[in-house]
Formats: structure tokens, sequence, C-alpha cells
């Protein structure tokens, strides 16, 4: 199988070291592949890398990074024959945990080898691709926030929202869906296709990748008396309990707020309109995931 990987020098671990680098050079020569790998130079430059390598007839592209590499190179392979495969190697590992791809030191490289193609639904955002999540409200704050940080990690996600949370003002969203109208105050909107963030933290218990819709979840209010229950409901997939939760499930649904703003997509942020117009494309993108036998056992 024709492949290429995609490795990002600036995320994650591969920040603070380059050995995958250079495991991904010799995992080549062990097994004899027909593959080369290339390396990112710039913010989206992995889209064009992966477009390349789907032109030059890559079956396999991989990408070595966090959920912003993986959402750079998946973007330019929707409804493409070639199936995306995994290092996940990022702060969060949204997508990759969902879907139980082990990281670099746990068999990410051998799942390349002996994994299964699953096909994925892809999520819109005002025709931005997003594969795990795309958000409004404090989601995208704190997005914009760690992305500008030199130092990421668990801890400093800790420590960015908290630092933000007990500053950042609910807004006034419409949310509509079909005939359903919702108009509230939130704090967060989530859209979810996976069911977590990353790190185990589920914003969408339940969540499925491939059922043709997209899971949103509105926090309304997060304050000083509720914000370590909703965490610990969060980390233990019982966010649905919550009084300043509700969820909706749909293929598509619009997102109105009074002035443009930000969102984020896979935690990279954009400035948007007011209206935001999130769609489904159901199974558009094909994922190399761990054997199913292997996963089991
Ligand atoms: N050579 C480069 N120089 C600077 N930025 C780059 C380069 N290559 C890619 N990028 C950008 O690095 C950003 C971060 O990548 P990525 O999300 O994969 O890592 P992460 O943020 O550490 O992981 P996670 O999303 O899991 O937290 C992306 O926005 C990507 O566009």
């Amino acid at each position: 199988m024709k492949t290429r990987f995609i490795y990002n020098p600036k995320s994650g671990h591969n920040a603070k070291s380059p050995h995958l680098l250079e495991r991904a050079r010799l995992f080549i020569a062990q097994h004899k592949l027909d593959a080369d790998v290339v390396l990112t130079e710039r913010t989206r430059h992995a889209t064009e890398l992966a477009r390349r390598a789907v032109d030059d007839g890559c079956e396999l592209i991989v990408a070595i990074g966090g959920d912003g590499t993986m959402n750079e190179v998946a973007a330019a392979l929707i409804d493409s024959p070639a199936a995306l495969g995994l290092i996940p190697c990022g702060s969060g590992n949204g997508l990759g945990r969902h879907l139980g791809i082990p990281g670099p030191g746990k068999g990410a490289f051998r799942n390349l080898l002996n994994g299964d193609i699953r096909t994925i639904d892809t999520g819109l955002a005002n025709g931005i691709p997003f594969f795990n999540a795309m958000g409004v409200g404090f989601d995208a704050e704190i997005s914009h926030r760690f992305n500008r940080l030199t130092h990421r990690g668990l801890p400093a996600y800790v420590h960015t929202t908290f630092g933000t949370l007990f500053r950042f003002r609910p807004q006034k969203y419409t949310i509509r869906s079909g005939d359903m109208s919702i108009t509230t105050s939130a704090f967060i909107i989530s859209v979810a296709n996976s069911d977590q963030y990353g790190n185990d933290c589920f914003i969408a218990p339940g969540a499925s990748v491939d059922d043709g819709r997209l899971n949103i979840t509105v926090m309304k209010s997060i304050h000083l008396f509720n914000a370590l229950p909703i965490a610990l409901r969060l980390f233990t997939k019982r966010i649905d309990g919550s009084a300043s939760v509700q969820r909706l499930l749909g293929p598509s649904f619009s997102i109105e707020r009074p002035v443009p703003g930000l969102l984020h997509t896979d935690g990279e942020t954009h400035e948007t309109a007011a209206l935001i117009e999130v769609t489904v494309r159901p199974r558009s993108l094909r994922i190399m995931v761990p054997h199913r036998e292997a996963a089991a056992a």
C-alpha cells in the first residue's frame, strides 16, 4: 500500500523530541514499505501535502501529530479513496482516543500494518471540515488561548481553562434544526462527531462517528458552584445528568449569535459569521483503526 507520513514538528510531543520522525523512517525501512515521510512547514501545509499524496496515488496517508494535524490531513481526504492513518501525539487526541487508536508507544505504528478501515462522518461548520468536534463560546475561546501557548499538554489546558472560566460571559444563541428552534444563553455550544474533546473529557457520551448525525451539547452556565461537578461529569461520561446541559442530535443545525466571532474546528480557531450552518457528510472519510480482534484482546 503506497503510504505517505505527514509529520508535524510543532505538535504535542514532537515539539519536545523529534524521535517519532526517526521512528517513522525506521518503521518504513524495517517493513520495506512503499512509503516516505514529509514534514509540515506551516499552518495548513498538511492539507497541501495530503492533497499531493492523494494525487501521487498514496492509499494511506498518516498524520503524525495532534488533532490539528489530523484535521488538516483528513480535510484533503474527504470522499477520496485514500485512508487516513493516525499516530496520535498531540495534547488531546480526541478522535484517536474515540476510535481506540493507541499512542505511538502502544501500537499506533503496528495498527498501520494490521488495522481495519472504517468510514466515518465529516462535520462542516460554514464549510470548514471537522472530524472530532467544533464549538463556539468558551470552547472556542479556550482553543484560541491554548493555541497561543508555547507549552501545551493537560496541565497547561487546565490552567488556561480555569484562568478564563470565571471571566467569560455566556452569549445568546438560537439553535435551529428542522422545525425546532431554541433560543438560550450558553457558555459553550459544542457540536461533536466523536464522544470526546480529547484526554477522555466526554462532551458527548454515546456519540457515534458513523451514524450520519452530530451531537450538540449546550452548556448553559458554568459558575463557581457548578464548575467542579460539571468537570467531574465530563470525565466520567455523566454530562447528561447535569441541569446546566441540554443535548440534541441531528444531521444539521444552524447556530446564530448576535455578532460574528470565533469558532473552533478540532481545536483550531477561525473568525466566522454570526450565523453558523453545521452539516454532516455521512461516511466520507476512510480511517485506519485497530483490527477488531486486536482491539478486543
Ligand atoms: N511547521 C510548522 N510550524 C508551525 N506550526 C505548524 C507547523 N506545522 C503545523 N503547524 C500547526 O501546528 C498546529 C498544532 O498542531 P496539532 O493540533 O497537531 O498539535 P497539538 O495542538 O499539540 O495537538 P492537539 O490538537 O491534540 O492539542 C496546527 O495548527 C498546525 O497547523
